[in-house]
């Protein structure tokens, strides 16, 4: 005969199921809230995260901001205003757009060294190894001036900037530049060169007063130009990369500011700068580096078998060339952002009037550096160089002075100088080489 079931047994069981399922349920409730718990953390990171990266798209500039945290609140507008005042009898108060680059540095310092105001802008970005913008920035910085740091793009910095010093120049000088570098992110060419140069102009022909504008062009809109040696009248419409049709478009963009609005402008059309805190993307420092490290070189031809050759202009010679121009230059001639009468526009070559083919600028790196370069020479590639450049800098001499008086050989012993205290001589050839002359 079956036994009858126990009773106290199924209830015991019914007990403990019911106790497994309680668990369980907790479990999982304790799992899907640490997921939700998480996935709200992680929400939260990536919109602070955005939040930053975007800021600020009203109110305090980007870049400023970090300014503010790390010198207390209202001390970089203070810093603005005090270091960019004249220290001379009607010196100039001129933002120096690009302070931190190669040309930017030299300019900046050399205002303020004779007693103009000068405030930088810079937006430190990484084309080239920003380290090398920030010891510049330093070093200005040890000199009494200050770099904002921000983008052109950024109309609220550039408005505050206006608001917080009247400036009577502006040296433009902040750009994407390299010829070769366009093949590879045209749209950094657009959004400095044009976006950026128009913003600026945009809040400068809003100024009260109006400043004057000295800003850079380049040796490279001559382009496909065959007539010799460069003049401002021979044609500029065949450029042969983006970035000389960005520096072209900017002085076709510079007529119009300058028709409308009454903004005084100046082009300077540098050659192939070269110097001391120079940029490490052109040849004659990266040849250096790699000259050094023992590493091959390549040395442009063209089709035909001739070196490509440049004007090489040393720094020092256009930095005299761009405080003549911000000199020269006379005031804008709008208000509220309408013009009263024509304005000057004006456009110069400041280059070294001899050019230089290329190999010969290694053979005296060869020199100073006391070793054998490892050339390799290859044609030109079609990525928008052209195959010489030569000014012709009459105009800039009938109108300032300009006149160039370095070479090549004494700005590379210099550059080279500058470069081996800068980065100092890799340790492999620390006992064959011999120190420069002075
Ligand atoms: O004059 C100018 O307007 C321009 O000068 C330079 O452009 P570039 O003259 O091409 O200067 P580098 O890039 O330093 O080249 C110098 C020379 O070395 C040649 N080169 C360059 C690179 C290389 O690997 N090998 C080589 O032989 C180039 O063809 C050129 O003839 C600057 O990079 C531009 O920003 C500036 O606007």
């Amino acid at each position: 005969m079956a036994s009858p079931p126990d009773k106290s047994k199924s209830i015991k069981l019914e007990r403990y199921n019911s106790y497994i399922r309680r668990v369980n349920s907790t479990k999982l409730l304790n799992a899907s809230s640490k997921l939700v718990l998480r996935a709200t953390v992680l929400v939260a990171l990536i919109v602070v995260l955005v939040l930053t990266l975007n800021y600020p798209k009203t109110g305090e500039p980007h870049g400023v901001q970090r300014q503010m945290l790390s010198s207390g609140f209202g001390a970089w507008e203070k810093q603005v205003r005090e270091w960019g005042r004249a220290r001379r009898e009607g010196g100039m108060r001129v933002l120096v757009t690009g302070a931190a680059g190669f040309v930017g540095s030299h300019c900046s310092l050399a205002l303020k060294k004779r007693g103009d105001g000068v405030v930088g802008l810079d937006n430190f970005n990484n084309y080239y190894d920003p380290s090398l913008k920030r010891a510049r920035q330093a070093m200005l910085w040890k000199h009494q001036v200050f770099i904002v740091e921000g983008d052109l793009n950024d109309t609220p910095l550039l408005e505050k900037l206006f608001d917080l010093l009247p400036f009577t120049h502006i040296l433009h000088l902040a750009a994407q530049a390299g010829v070769r570098y366009a093949m590879h992110n045209p749209q950094s060419y657009i959004s400095a060169n044009i976006a950026g140069f128009v913003n600026l102009l945009e809040v400068a022909k809003s100024a009260n007063p109006q400043p004057a504008i000295v800003w850079a062009s380049s040796s490279s809109v001559y382009g496909l130009n065959t007539h010799n040696p460069f003049s401002e009248l021979h044609r500029t419409d065949q450029p042969a990369s983006l970035y000389a049709a960005t520096k072209k478009a900017g002085e076709e963009i510079a007529h119009t500011y300058n028709h409308i609005y009454g903004l005084s402008l100046t082009a300077l059309r540098f050659f192939t700068v070269y110097g001391p805190w120079g940029r490490p993307d052109m040849a004659y420092f990266f040849f250096t580096k790699d000259i050094l490290h023992g590493k091959s070189i390549d040395v442009y031809q063209t089709p035909d078998g001739n070196q490509v050759a440049r004007d090489f202009t040393y720094i020092d010679d256009i930095v005299k060339g761009c405080l003549g121009a911000l000199d020269t230059s006379l005031k804008s001639t709008g208000s509220g952002g309408k013009k009263l009468s024509p304005a000057q526009l004006r456009v110069y070559n400041l280059g070294n009037t001899s050019p230089v083919p290329v190999g010969t600028l290694v053979s005296i790196l060869e020199s100073l550096l006391s070793t054998k370069a490892k050339k390799h020479f290859i044609n030109m590639p079609s990525n928008g160089d052209v195959p010489y450049t030569h000014a012709n800098v009459s105009l800039a001499f009938r109108d300032f002075s300009y006149k160039p008086t370095t070479d090549l050989s004494t700005g590379l012993r210099k550059f080279v100088k500058w470069y081996l205290g800068y980065y100092g001589l890799p340790q492999r050839l620390k006992k064959q080489f011999r120190p420069l002359p002075s």
